[in-house]
């Protein structure tokens, strides 16, 4: 295992030890998210009792293998906590989040959830979001109008900005679990993260945004020197 992985692992680990048995869970995507799948299967092959709401139809696979109970947000619409990855954190638990895709269904069960805790490397940790590209779901409908609006919502924040439309590993278009596109949006270091979160959720073609600001409540990051707990 690399030393990446096995600060991802490290992280996993001490977020399972915050689940309790009876617990309505989110459950994460990503290869953070991947080792708290196999924790947590190992958990409820050991007898405890959980159920858990994935947030991709590829961690919905993952925890099927692992044989952890699933349920959908229609049968259980308020869960006690989402234990998630995440692709930058700053130290108010503000989160860049989507490298995956995953970021509409991450952010649905994360509000519905009681407590979120960020699982995290190191690397993830930044004074400042945004050198990691913040992805944008959008619909398909009127793509080229959407851009010009993402494009206006940086200049008035006073960003610049470079847009990306996300491919496939395959080269094709990358589409979301919902089935839209993803935009890789390039601004640089984001100066006034609610601002952008303000600008972008109000524009009618984005579906959601990979900012997720004042949904975290805690994080644990594993770095070679410890884990360590941030609290919003
Ligand atoms: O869409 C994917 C998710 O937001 C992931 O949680 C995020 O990209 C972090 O993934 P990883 O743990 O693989 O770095």
């Amino acid at each position: 295992m690399s030393d990446s992985d096995d600060l991802k692992k490290q992280a996993a680990l001490a977020a399972l030890d915050h689940v309790e048995p009876g617990m309505k869970l989110g459950i994460g995507t990503g290869s953070t998210a991947a080792f708290f799948v196999q924790g947590l299967g190992e958990r409820v092959r050991g007898g405890l009792d959980i159920i858990g709401v994935p947030t991709s139809e590829r961690t919905a696979k993952l925890a099927t293998a692992e044989g952890i109970r699933l349920t959908t947000l229609d049968e259980t619409p308020h869960l006690d906590l989402t234990i998630d990855g995440a692709d930058e954190l700053d130290p108010s638990l503000r989160l860049i989040k989507g490298g995956g895709g995953a970021l509409l269904r991450e952010k649905i069960v994360a509000s519905s959830s009681d407590r979120m805790i960020v699982i995290a490397d190191g690397s993830k940790l930044v004074d400042q979001l945004g050198a990691f590209p913040l992805p944008i779901e959008v619909n398909h409908f009127g793509l080229g109008a959407t851009l010009i609006a993402i494009e206006a919502a940086a200049r008035q924040l006073d960003q610049p900005v470079t847009l990306k439309r996300r491919l496939a590993s395959d080269g094709t278009a990358f589409v979301t679990d919902g089935g839209h596109a993803i935009i890789d949006a390039s601004f640089g270091l984001i100066r006034e993260p609610e601002a952008m979160n303000l600008a972008l959720a109000a524009i009618p073609g984005v579906v959601e945004h990979g900012l997720f600001i004042g949904i975290a409540t805690a994080a644990v990051i594993a770095r070679p020197d410890g884990v360590i707990w941030l609290h919003a």
